[in-house]
């Protein structure tokens, strides 16, 4: 016997991709503008980058709207800066209200000024924010780059990080130069990667609402 599905032929709504991020001087600004536009390339995404010093009640709202959540700022003194810091303390109002970020995708990037400069820690920072908030993190998933005899300071992923996007500005150039177009390469794949996990991820929630025993 064969049971009616009501199926809905609607239009899906986008992928919503927010990048929250912080830059002091605009170098991670670049950086964060670069995830954006990889996100913009996965067909039937939006997103949005939201300066995490300035978020009014609308931003919030996009947070908490968003599938998607990057989380990026330079490292300052070996970890994510001070005012993206005081975002992640603010965040803790959506854990404490029912945990209203859990199960979105989350990723992160950081820029500095040293080749290493201890960015590693910042990323484990971010990744920290997102296991308190019961989101699911999505790593950069490149090989690491400039990492043989045959490689080049052109090579994607030229920092080697698997856990996010790295990025190195040359501490006295402006952030019209730097940082590098191989760094930005670097967080489009991010960018790229993290709406294409969060479509997929969403639509596979949606199917398993159609199939599952409660919805027949
Ligand atoms: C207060 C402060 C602390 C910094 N600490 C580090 C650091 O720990 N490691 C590093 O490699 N660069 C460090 N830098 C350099 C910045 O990470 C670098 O200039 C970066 O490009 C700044 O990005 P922004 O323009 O987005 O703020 C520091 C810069 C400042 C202002």
């Amino acid at each position: 016997m064969s049971e009616a599905i009501d199926l809905d032929v609607r239009e899906p709504a986008p992928v919503r991709v927010a990048v929250a991020y912080h830059s002091g001087f605009g170098h991670t600004a670049r950086q964060a503008q670069a995830v954006a536009a990889g996100a913009c390339e996965v067909t039937g995404t939006t997103v949005e980058l939201l300066p995490v010093d300035r978020l009014d009640d609308a931003a919030w709202a996009s947070l908490d709207a968003a599938d998607a959540i990057v989380f990026g700022a330079p490292t300052y003194m070996g970890s994510p800066s001070a005012a993206f810091k005081s975002f992640a303390e603010e965040t803790s109002a959506a854990m404490q209200d029912g945990m209203r970020w859990q199960d979105k995708i989350a990723a992160g990037f950081t820029n500095s000024g040293a080749m290493s400069g201890d960015k590693l820690n910042s990323l484990v920072d971010f990744a920290l924010l997102a296991a308190q908030h019961g989101m699911l993190w999505v790593g950069l998933a490149q090989q690491a780059g400039w990492s043989s005899s045959t490689g080049s300071v052109e090579d994607l992923n030229r920092l080697g990080s698997w856990l996010g996007a790295m990025a190195q500005s040359d501490n006295d150039t402006s952030a019209e130069t730097v940082p590098p177009a191989t760094d930005l390469r670097t967080a489009r794949e991010l960018g790229r990667r993290v709406a294409t996990v969060a479509g997929t991820y969403r639509r596979a929630r949606a199917d398993e609402r159609l199939l599952s025993p409660v919805s027949r």
